[in-house]
């Protein structure tokens, strides 16, 4: 089984200069019971992860050309935010902001429509945090969403590697790639692949 990760996102930072200025996206707020609009039906990739893992500022660097600096005044999201990316008929699909903490367990949740419906599932974890918990929420994250759709794509990202040496990193990076893959054996889902 072939696992790649992203590479560390703090490097994604730089994508954003890649993207014109003038993009005219259109915003949502969408309350969590909400169900979905025609609209919806663009290709979807999902960004969820803990809380304070840095889902937003990824959004907001790579797609609304905000400054690295300016992210740390972002507010938590508590709502998913739907993010319209349409500079082309080529470029054409959507991000979906989720809040930290998604409760699986909420009745107003309806994750078995919004996995259906996903081409693309980015789960963050924050390299400078103790990433047990997040490790946990990986699994329970990427295992529902594949017995609901085993079609998705999953990419973990591991995020704010900016202080961490150069061994630090390789050694974050391997650690969590077999844990996160050991936890998917235990649980028989060795044919779910994390990039
Ligand atoms: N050091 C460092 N900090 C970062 C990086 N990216 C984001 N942050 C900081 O992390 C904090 C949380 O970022 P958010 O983007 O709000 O995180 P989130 O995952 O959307 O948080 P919730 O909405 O609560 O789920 C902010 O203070 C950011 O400035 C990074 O690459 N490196």
């Amino acid at each position: 089984m072939s696992i790649q990760y992203g590479e560390a996102l703090a490097d994604s930072y730089g994508v954003a200069d890649s993207f014109p200025k003038d993009f005219g996206y259109g915003e949502e707020e969408t309350d969590m019971e909400d169900s979905p609009a025609p609209s919806d039906s663009k290709p979807r990739i999902l960004l969820m992860g803990l809380r304070r893992s840095g889902k937003s500022s990824i959004q907001k660097v790579v797609f609304h050309k905000m400054s690295p600096n300016e992210t740390l005044f972002l507010e938590s999201t508590n709502k998913i935010y739907k993010d319209d990316i349409s500079s082309s008929s080529f470029v054409n699909f959507q991000i979906w902001d989720f809040p930290g903490q998604v409760d699986f367990f909420d009745p107003t949740f309806d994750y078995e429509m919004i996995f259906r419906g996903t081409g693309a599932l980015i789960f963050v974890i924050d390299a400078q945090d103790d990433y047990v918990e997040a490790l946990g929420r990986l699994h329970l994250t990427v295992s529902r969403a594949y017995r609901v759709n085993p079609e998705i794509n999953f990419e973990v990202f591991i995020h704010k590697v900016d202080g961490l040496s150069d061994d630090h990193k390789i050694e974050t990076q391997r650690d969590i790639h077999q844990r996160a893959n050991d936890d998917l054996a235990d649980a028989s889902l060795e044919k779910l692949h994390l990039r």
